[in-house]
């Protein structure tokens, strides 16, 4: 027996009673090595670009062309975030923060990240500094040794430094166990939540029968850990606190909630440590994890990697001290980190974002409350719009006078009010650990890695297959 759907609904597969189609997502899932694989074969079975799933109680739509990815992260009404058990989970009980918000809360907290993270250097100097001296550290120990090197947990803990500084004011050594204990919580967390696969979000009352299996208690003890963590750090940032105290985003925040907080509901503790945990959830492991795919593309593409070490050479020798703004003297390696973000995104499923009410989408009709997950997978992915879209190709990012062209369709930050509020960071930070290491080590495989594949691990953040690398100095 199969239920009714909405009148002018995305066509997908039948809803059973109870499940909906969820059972068909998650076989699919298993099947093809991750969601955004079964999203796509579904939407070709279906021959949509728009896919209408119900899994548990939930509506989801998938969109997958550039038009309606473009059209869903450029219209207000689709700015909200569900409001399932899953998302209310991820933000410890209350929506607070940026990520999982909405409205009024979403926009001043917004707001006041963006202006306050700018203020304390975001996207000038003062940061590249900081990348600066992260990654000299990475070369002195890639210099004591370069073997046996785990590319994303080996910079992780680098990448993680320049937030925390900006966000706490200090640097963590890399040897502290405090910093081991984040990143162990962070992996953790991303295993927990990957572990439920959204199944608690459907299900929630799981959580009373199968607390352990649905994963609901290894999320709980994980979040709580987490909030611990960060107010351990505000509470010792309220102990020291005066007026005029600016230096990282905490003490600024603290000074909102002081001295500008009417009634203080919007600025609050609650929404601080929500906020540490946003910036950490968001930018960790996604900038990380694209430097970990552009080192072992290099490592599977030696041709491209010799010709990135000739640009570097060539424009900026030996000595030049590499600032963010001189990417465009060496267009080749702009175009070579576009294409491992359009080839290997991180994210290649964002959202989900809620429909604030009834909507018409192309033809179909989309009621309030609908969730939607967007395939940036299959913008970047698509042969209607890449060609050889399969295959590794800086070039197509030069045109024949090898300057930098833009593609629209490569929108790897997102778009709109909601689109990523650390780009400039990420990019930055991608940009210059790349080619500082570039510059004096070539990356191969190590000896006893397994040999380099293609293939990701699924997960809330794609990841390669694990991989060894070897960073040989350069003469
Ligand atoms: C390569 C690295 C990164 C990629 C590919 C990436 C990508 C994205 C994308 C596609 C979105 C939009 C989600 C949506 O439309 O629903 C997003 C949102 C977000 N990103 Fe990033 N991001 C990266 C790094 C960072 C960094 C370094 C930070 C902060 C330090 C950050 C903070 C955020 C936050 C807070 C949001 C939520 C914005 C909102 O809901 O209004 N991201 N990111």
């Amino acid at each position: 027996k199969q239920m009714q759907k909405p009148p002018n609904f995305p066509p997908g597969p039948v809803w059973l009673p109870f499940v909906g189609s969820l059972y068909e997502l998650k076989r699919l899932s298993k099947l093809l090595g991750g969601q955004h694989h079964a999203l796509q074969a579904l939407a070709q079975k279906y021959k949509t670009d728009v896919l209408g799933l119900k899994l548990g109680n939930e509506h989801v739509v998938t969109v997958f062309s550039y038009p309606f990815v473009r059209e869903v992260l450029t219209n207000d009404v689709y700015d909200g975030r569900p409001d399932n058990f899953f998302l209310k989970l991820r933000c410890l009980g209350k929506k607070n923060g940026i990520t999982c918000t909405e409205g009024e809360t979403w926009s001043s907290q917004r707001n006041f990240v963006n202006r306050h993270l700018r203020n304390l250097g975001f996207g000038k100097k003062p940061m590249e500094v900081m990348i600066r001296d992260e990654i000299a550290e990475v070369l002195s120990i890639l210099q004591s040794n370069g073997c046996n090197v785990s590319v994303d947990k080996f910079l992780a803990p680098s990448i993680l430094n320049v937030i925390w500084v900006l966000i706490t004011g200090e640097r963590i050594p890399r040897e502290d166990s405090l910093l081991k204990e984040l990143l162990d919580l962070f992996h953790i967390r991303s295993r927990a939540f990957d572990m439920t696969g959204g199944t608690l979000s459907q299900y929630p009352w799981l959580r009373h029968i199968v607390p352990e299996w649905s994963g609901y208690n290894l999320i709980q003890k994980v979040n709580t850990n987490m909030k611990d963590f960060f107010m351990k750090i505000i509470r010792e940032h309220q102990q020291t606190w005066e007026e005029g105290k600016n230096e990282d985003l905490i003490y600024r925040y603290i000074s909102e909630m002081q001295l500008n907080n009417k009634n203080g509901e919007d600025f609050n503790e609650d929404q601080l440590v929500m906020i540490c945990l946003d910036l950490f959830i968001a930018g960790a492991q996604t900038t990380s994890g694209t430097l970990d795919f552009a080192f072992l593309l290099m490592v599977m593409y030696p041709d491209v990697q010799k010709r990135v070490q000739e640009e570097i050479d060539k424009y900026f020798g030996k000595n030049w001290v590499i600032e963010y703004a001189d990417r465009h003297k060496a267009p080749y390696v702009e175009a070579v980190l576009l294409e491992v973000m359009r080839f290997r995104h991180v994210l290649p499923i964002i959202g989900p974002r809620r429909v604030m009410h009834d909507t018409v989408l192309g033809e179909y009709v989309l009621p309030k409350d609908t969730t939607i997950l967007i395939s940036l997978y299959s913008v970047h992915n698509s042969s209607k719009y890449w060609k050889n879209s399969e295959s590794f190709m800086p070039e197509r990012f030069l045109d024949e006078n090898g300057s930098l062209i833009a593609n629209e369709k490569l929108i790897p930050f997102g778009l709109g009010r909601r689109r990523c509020l650390g780009e400039i960071l990420a990019k930055t930070a991608i940009f210059m650990f790349f080619v500082e290491i570039l510059r004096k080590y070539t990356v191969t495989l190590s000896p006893d890695s397994e040999a380099p594949t293609a293939r990701c691990l699924p997960g809330i953040t794609l990841s390669p297959v694990h991989y060894s690398a070897k960073f040989v100095e350069r003469s």
